[in-house]
């Protein structure tokens, strides 16, 4: 029988909030109980030494050794249970943030031609956690925003009061980057309430129906722009230099150095993992990709509903892929509401059969909501520009000028030749015409 996907109830059930749509509505934890003392106070220490990525441009002998220290202290640590907080999703989720800070902290700041070895303190508990919650043992979208947020001063629940808990680096860039998503999240609430009243409102299809819809489609196409100025607002606190090269390299997945041959990457060996079998939950093809805003529910979820269609004939999309990073329930929403047995976009279609006034109106104002999504993308790729492609060519031009022996000249090759600008580009514009093809014409 047909069940609507639309009200309150259900959200609950998928752990989205109606107010605060995949953020908690309780500001998460901001510290582990003492039992796990330890590894808080780990990554204290690693934000208080102020680590460094070990593949940092001109990354000083003093600053090596430091994080040489910091890493042997955490070998070091004792391999604490996770039993006790086993049933805590709340606990769980701070676990999971805290483990994958350090393990991303341990791994980034090894020197670039030593082996990734996540040593046991970190590696068994990692991949505990992340058994438990069903995620990935890497950092990702949800580590860094979705659970990773607190009111300022305990002030009104609006948006502008927010700030992060957790960050690598304590600058502002940092901040401003991870509450640009978190800001977003928080807005498109509407969004995911409008998708309520019109899967609703199609369910019921009585005669004012039309008219409804209309309404509801103009008022997510409003939304969606919200969405897009949200976005564009990244500029205002984070430097796209500081966010290339001080933020970024610290949330990269064993697979983020993508002008390195695949088969010349590192891989990551979590420690002792192979005395627990049980624990094999990485993906078949061992992929651990790092924490991405294309993580984010919300956006997958606007894709979802309006119809637009990543799937590829004989390989998983990209978007499939990053749904396996979202928390557990986020992904089995969207995947209920890709299962609702009437969806807009074939709605709409029949309708358009019939040339009314109407079912035209209705039509464009699925085309605007459409076209917003579209344009949130067009902006998408201009921070994509912004951010990573013009400081990557920076980087590998400063890279090749550098003169000192720890940057092989393979190395400098493969970084002026392929910063990902082009793969990266070429990705972005396919993702915007699949949403372009989804217009009604
Ligand atoms: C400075 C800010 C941002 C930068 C530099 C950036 C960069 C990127 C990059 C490089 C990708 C390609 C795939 C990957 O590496 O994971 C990507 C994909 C994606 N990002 Fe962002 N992003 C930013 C902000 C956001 C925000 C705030 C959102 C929405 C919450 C977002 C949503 C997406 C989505 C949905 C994808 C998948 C491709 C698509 O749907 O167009 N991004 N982003």
């Amino acid at each position: 029988m047909y069940t609507t996907t639309t009200n309150i109830l259900e959200f609950q059930i998928f752990d989205v909030n109606s107010r605060t749509g995949f953020m908690p509505f309780q500001p998460p934890i901001s510290r582990l109980p003492t039992h796990w003392e330890l590894w808080e106070s780990l990554l204290d220490d690693a934000r208080r030494e102020q680590l460094q990525p070990a593949d940092k441009l001109g990354i000083t002998a003093e600053e090596m050794a430091r994080s040489e220290r910091w890493r042997s202290r955490v070998s070091q640590t004792p391999l604490l249970s996770i039993n006790d907080m086993a049933t805590s999703t709340v606990l769980l989720r701070r676990a999971h943030l805290v483990l994958t800070f350090l393990m991303h902290f341990y791994i980034h700041t090894i020197p670039p031609d030593s082996p990734v070895l996540i040593p046991r303190p970190i590696s068994i508990p990692i991949l505990q956690v992340a058994k438990v919650l069903d995620l990935p043992p890497v950092i990702t979208f949800s580590d860094t925003v979705l659970y990773n947020w607190r009111w300022a001063n305990n002030a009104n629940e609006s948006d502008s009061s927010l700030e992060s808990q957790t960050l690598f680096t304590g600058l502002q860039d940092e901040e401003v980057f991870y509450l640009c998503s978190a800001r977003i999240e928080l807005r498109g609430v509407d969004a995911l309430n409008i998708m309520c009243s019109v899967m609703d409102e199609i369910f019921c299809g009585d005669e004012i129906t039309l008219g409804r819809l209309t309404t509801y489609l103009l008022e997510l196409s409003t939304v969606i722009d919200a969405l897009k100025s949200l976005l564009l607002d990244v500029r205002k606190g984070c430097d796209p230099e500081v966010y290339y090269n001080a933020v970024r390299p610290w949330f990269r997945g064993e697979d983020s150095d993508s002008y390195v041959p695949s088969e010349e990457r590192r891989k990551w060996v979590f420690e002792g993992a192979e005395e627990y079998p049980d624990l094999n939950m990485l993906p078949p093809d061992r992929e651990l990709s790092g924490a991405s805003a294309g993580q984010s529910s919300l956006i997958h979820a606007l894709d979802v509903f309006l119809g637009v269609d990543h799937d590829r004939p004989n390989s998983i999309s990209y978007m499939k892929r990053m749904q396996r990073y979202m928390p557990h329930p986020h992904r089995c929403f969207l995947s209920h509401l890709g299962k609702n047995p009437r969806p807009l976009r074939d709605f709409v279609m029949t309708a358009c059969s019939e040339d009314t006034p109407a079912n035209s109106a209705m039509k464009e104002a699925y085309n605007k909501a459409v076209s917003s999504l579209k344009e949130f993308r067009d902006s998408h790729m201009v921070i994509a520009g912004l951010y990573i492609i013009g400081p990557a060519r920076r980087a590998a031009e400063a890279l090749v000028h550098d003169t000192s022996v720890s940057s092989s000249a393979s190395l400098k090759d493969r970084a002026i030749t392929g910063t990902g600008g082009t793969d990266l580009l070429s990705f972005l514009k396919g993702v915007k015409k699949q949403t372009v093809l989804t217009l009604i014409t």
